[in-house]
C-alpha cells in the first residue's frame, strides 16, 4: 500500500449525521478524508501534514479487472439475446458468465497486485463446477476466461487450466471482516436483468479495516447520458458506464470503452416532489408497495424508476435520480458484495447510504451485512426528511397487520 502525504494549512474535525469524523478543509469547508484513514496529523509551522492511505495501484488494478469481466459477461450477453426462445429459458449463459466473470476478476487482480495476501470475497464458488455435471460448463468458462484474458494481450501469453479458474474462483471463498484488506465482488449483479438484456453490474468494491476504500462499478448496458433522457428506442444511445470512487477523492465515470474520465455528483435537490426514486426490478427483491407509500409520504410525483442491480448507485450518484430505496422480503439477509462498491460510488459522489433506521452500513462483519429493515439512498439535503418518511410508512405497516 502506498502513502499520500498533503498538507492544508487549516482543518477542522467533523462528525455528520451518520457519526462518520471527517478531516474538513476550514478554509473552503471541503472534506478532505475520513478520519480513521488518516495516519499521522503533523502541525508544524500552522501547517497541517496529513499521511493516508493511497490505493491508486489498487484501483487501476480493479478498473481494469472490472472492464474485461464487462466484455466478458457482454460476450454472453450478446449470444444469449440472440438465441431462440428455448434456449433463453436455459440458465446456463449466466452461470458462464458469472463464472467467468468471477474467474478474471480474481486472475487480473492478483497478477497486478501479488496472491500473497490476496483476500476476495465473493457470491460464486466452485462447488457445482467440480461435479460431473458441471464439466461441459466447466469447459466453456475456461475458454471464455482465456479469450477474454488474451483479448487485453497484458494477461494472456500463458493460458489458464482448470484448475488454475477452479482456484481463481475460489478464491471468492473469504469471510471478509474487520481487519486487513479484502475485495468484495459481485461478478454479475442483477442476473435477472442480465437474463432480460436489462442491467447489471460487475461490482467490486475493497475494505480496508472493516471500511470500503475502493468502488468499481462496471454497468455496460447503463446509457453514458441522463436516465432522464433516456430514450429506448434510440438503438444509437451509447452505453457502457464505468463508475469508480476512492475514499477521499470523489466519483468518476468513463466509459467502458475507456473515453476521459468526468467527476459526478448526486443531485443537490432539496425538494422531495421533484425527485425520483429507484427501487429493484424485480417484485421478489424489494418491497414496491412499501416503496411506493414512503414516495407518497415525500410527495414525490413521479412514478418509480425500476432498473436491475447496482447500476442503480451509479445512476443515482451522477444524479440521475435523488433516491433509491430496497426494502427486501421479511427473512433476506443483505450480502456485502450487492452493496460494498456502490456504497462507496454514492458517498464519494457526496450521497448518503444508511439503513432503513438511518444507520451507516457496516461492511466489517463478514460476508453479511446486519440491517434494520432495508437500505436507504439519497442526496444529505434530503434524508431527514425520506428518514421521517421511512419511519411512518413502517410504522404504518405495523399497525395495519
Ligand atoms: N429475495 C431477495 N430479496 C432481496 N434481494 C435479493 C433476493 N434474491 C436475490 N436478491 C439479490 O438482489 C440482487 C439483485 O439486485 P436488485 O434487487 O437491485 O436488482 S433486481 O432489480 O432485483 O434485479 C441479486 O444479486 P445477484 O444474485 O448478484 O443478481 C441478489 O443478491
Ligand atoms: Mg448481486
Ligand atoms: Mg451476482
Ligand atoms: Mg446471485
Amino acid at each position: 500500500m502506498e502513502m499520500a502525504t498533503f498538507s492544508v494549512s487549516s482543518a477542522t474535525i467533523i462528525k455528520d449525521s451518520l457519526s462518520r469524523t471527517s478531516l474538513l478543509s476550514t478554509k473552503n469547508r471541503k472534506p478532505l478524508l475520513p478520519l480513521s484513514l488518516c495516519l499521522t496529523l503533523k502541525a508544524s509551522n500552522s501547517t497541517l501534514t496529513v499521511a493516508s492511505m493511497s490505493y491508486d495501484k489498487q484501483l487501476a488494478a480493479a478498473k481494469n479487472a472490472a472492464s474485461l469481466a464487462a466484455r466478458l459477461c457482454q460476450k454472453v450477453q450478446k449470444v444469449l439475446l440472440q438465441a431462440d426462445v428455448q434456449s433463453k429459458s436455459d440458465k446456463s449463459p449466466v452461470t458462464v458468465a458469472d463464472y467467468g466473470s468471477q474467474a478474471v476478476v480474481s486472475v487480473v487482480l492478483q497478477k497486478e497486485l501479488g496472491s500473497a495476501s490476496f483476500s476476495l470475497v465473493a457470491e460464486e464458488d466452485s462447488g457445482d463446477l467440480r461435479k460431473k455435471e458441471g464439466k461441459e460448463t466447466l469447459r466453456r468458462i475456461i475458454e471464455l476466461v482465456n479469450e477474454t484474458l488474451a483479448s487485453d494481450g497484458t494477461y494472456g501469453n500463458a493460458p489458464l487450466f482448470e484448475e488454475d479458474v477452479l482456484a481463481a474462483i475460489d478464491s471468492g471463498r473469504s469471510e471478509g471482516g474487520p481487519s486487513g484488506q479484502h475485495w468484495v465482488l459481485d461478478p454479475i449483479d442483477g442476473t435477472k436483468g442480465f437474463l432480460r438484456g436489462d442491467q447489471y453490474a460487475i461490482a467490486l468494491g475493497l475494505l480496508d479495516e472493516g471500511k470500503v476504500v475502493l468502488g468499481v462499478l462496471a454497468c455496460p448496458n447503463l446509457p453514458l447520458a441522463s436516465l432522464a433522457s433516456h430514450n429506448p428506442q434510440d438503438d444509437q444511445e451509447k452505453v457502457g458506464c464505468l463508475f469508480y470512487a476512492q475514499v477521499g477523492s470523489g466519483t468518476y465515470m468513463q466509459s467502458l470503452d475507456g473515453s476521459a474520465p468526468i467527476k459526478v455528483h448526486v443531485t443537490d435537490l432539496d425538494n422531495p416532489e421533484e425527485a425520483s426514486f429507484f427501487e429493484s426490478f424485480e417484485a421478489a427483491h424489494s418491497l414496491h408497495d412499501l416503496s411506493s407509500l414512503i414516495a407518497k409520504k415525500l410527495g414525490v410525483r413521479a412514478p418509480p424508476v425500476r432498473i436491475d442491480s447496482q447500476a442503480k448507485y451509479g445512476a443515482l450518484s451522477r444524479g440521475d435520480g435523488a433516491i433509491y430505496l430496497r426494502f427486501p422480503h421479511k427473512g433476506y439477509r443483505e450480502k456485502i458484495w450487492d452493496h460494498a462498491a456502490g456504497y462507496l460510488v454514492v458517498a464519494e459522489a457526496g450521497g448518503v447510504v444508511s439503513d432503513a433506521a438511518g444507520n451507516p452500513l457496516d461492511f466489517s462483519k463478514g460476508r453479511y451485512l446486519d440491517l434494520h429493515e432495508g437500505i436507504i439512498v439519497t442526496n444529505q439535503k434530503l434524508m431527514p426528511a425520506l428518514l421521517k418518511a421511512v419511519k411512518d410508512s413502517l410504522n404504518e405497516k405495523a399497525s395495519s397487520l
